[in-house]
């Protein structure tokens, strides 16, 4: 399990650490992480254009000694000091080691922008978590120009102008190949729109961990997924595996009931108990003939379906009085409900579909979201952690917030970042599917904070298979392809 800080934990536990140590020990472990993370990077160190642009403060300071380490190996060092102060220690070494030195605000613009376009490789530390708000001048322009560099933008603990805590981005940010980030990952190198400012995230030890508290945000890994996964064993039946009954598509939409019904399937279900109106009914027939069908009648609720463990409700249901009523009988059930798509809407209209004993798993994208809670998404997706820990605060769910980075949370447990996701998911019917993985999930028996981080891994990485990896050339997905790549997914993933 990956776990992550805010900056305020972070420096708590440097705090630890320091007073045990002699001083400037951690900036000197953190500075021969990063140079020996830049020394790798870089084609030849020995002649090698090295540019560090270096903020005021003690993250600038990082860069700084690391620079100075590459200096004494032969590379061609220039500094770029972009606060009225900068780091003394760090700046000494730097020129003792042959560095060079420019201050942003009086220097030759045109010669530094040069430096950075045509440098090796770029060490971004300009702010670290002492980084606050968005980047004022000359942070703000230095930042930019990093997009146009032609070599490796390496970022120092986090890239400038992403808030370490949060993931947020108020104005320009560094946008890095590589992330060298110390002690512990901070939260904000997890979640978008931060997280996609990251590169390859590379975590450098420098002695926290026995400082650190409980963290607010996790990630799963591979191994962690695997452990959690329900696995048949000699006593299973199609019961104990666990029964998903979908209530999903409506004679217009048709095919997210097929994809939720295959996002089951494909799962592991032990059964998949399929009810609806006469056409998805068909469709779903023809397409997974091991699902048992009930034929609805409008405004009909699920009393005649048959036993399930979980039910998932919503995908393409529409939002009329029939499906309204049907929802009322599904969420009026004594087991767990996963709320996808329509039915979120119908439950943004009426909360009080809410109001049950057994657990409920919401499972909105930004835009549904800011229905459920009647902010406009744009601001749901610049600040996605507070909004998903407010949805499961509000509403005493369990929420999965889909996006660039799904989001799990749930009232007094850190929130699960998903870090398995790609672009290539955005694509209508994704969501269907992976409401049919989280279903399979709950009716074998975990919880609804258990199977929503879990689906969200496999979903994603069922996606990444079926796109193809980078080596292979990647290729757009259909949702059905999620579904079809599933048990490929699964098989990959083992217990570490
Ligand atoms: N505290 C420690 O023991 C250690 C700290 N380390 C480094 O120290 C960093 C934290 O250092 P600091 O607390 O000095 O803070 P930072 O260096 O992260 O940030 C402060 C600097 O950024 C500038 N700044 C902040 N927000 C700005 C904005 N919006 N626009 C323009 N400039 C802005 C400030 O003026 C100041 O110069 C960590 O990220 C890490 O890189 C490491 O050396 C490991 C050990
Ligand atoms: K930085």
């Amino acid at each position: 399990m990956l776990s992550a800080y805010t900056s305020d934990e972070i420096r708590a536990a440097e705090r630890e650490l320091m007073a045990r140590l002699p001083d400037g020990t951690l900036m000197r472990r953190a500075a021969t992480g990063l140079a020996a993370t830049c020394a790798g990077l870089l084609p030849r160190v020995y002649g090698g254009r090295v540019v560090v642009l270096a903020g005021g403060g003690d993250n600038g300071g990082d860069a700084l000694y690391a620079g100075a380490a590459l200096a004494r190996r032969g590379a061609r060092v220039h500094a770029i000091l972009a606060g009225r102060t900068a780091h003394e220690g760090g700046l000494g070494e730097l020129r003792r080691a042959g560095g060079r030195v420019a201050e942003a605000r009086s220097g030759d613009a045109v010669l530094m922008e040069d430096l950075i376009v045509r440098a090796d490789l770029v060490m971004d530390g300009l702010a670290g978590i002492g980084g606050a708000g968005p980047l004022r001048e000359p942070y703000a322009t230095l930042a930019r120009l990093c997009r146009r560099a032609e070599g490796v933008v390496v970022a120092v603990d986090v890239p400038s102008g992403v808030d370490a805590s949060t993931g947020e981005v108020a104005g320009e940010a560094v946008r890095a190949d590589v992330t060298v980030t110390f002690g512990a990952v901070k939260i904000g190198l997890l979640i978008d729109p931060g997280a996609s400012h990251v590169g390859a995230l590379t975590p450098f030890d420098i002695g926290l961990r026995p400082w650190l508290p409980e963290p607010g945000v996790v990630a799963l890994t591979g191994a962690d997924v695997a452990a959690r996964l329900p696995r048949p064993g000699p006593e299973s039946d199609k019961y104990r595996r666990g029964v998903v009954g979908v209530v999903a598509g409506s004679d217009r939409f048709t095919g997210a009931a097929v994809l939720t019904v295959g996002g089951a399937v494909r799962a592991g279900a032990g059964l998949v108990r399929f009810a609806s109106s006469a056409e998805p009914v068909a469709r779903v027939r023809a397409r997974w003939p091991e699902a048992v069908t009930t034929v609805l009648a409008p405004g009909e609720g699920i009393g005649e379906v048959g036993r399930v463990q979980a039910w998932v409700l919503g995908p393409g249901m529409g939002t009329g009085e029939d499906a309204h009523a049907l929802a009322r009988s599904v969420l009026g059930s004594d087991v767990p409900v996963i709320v996808d798509a329509d039915g979120l809407t119908l439950v943004a209209r009426d909360r009080s579909l809410l109001r049950r004993e057994a657990p409920t798993l919401l499972t909105p994208h930004t835009g549904e979201l800011g229905r459920l809670l009647g902010v406009p998404s744009g601001e749901i997706e610049a600040a996605r952690l507070r909004h998903a820990r407010r949805a499961a605060e509000e509403l005493s769910v369990t929420v999965l917030v889909k996006g660039s980075t799904t989001l799990v949370a749930e009232e007094g447990r850190p929130v699960r970042a998903n870090l398995t996701g790609t672009p290539w998911l955005a694509t209508g019917g994704t969501g269907d599917v992976l409401a049919g993985i989280a279903g399979a999930f709950l009716a074998a028996g975990m919880t609804c904070y258990e199977a929503a981080s879990c689906a969200a891994h496999v979903h994603g990485l069922a996606a990444r298979m079926a796109a193809g990896g980078p080596g292979e050339g990647e290729a757009p997905v259909a949702a059905l392809d999620v579904a079809l790549e599933l048990p490929a997914a699964l098989r990959s993933l083992t217990v570490g």
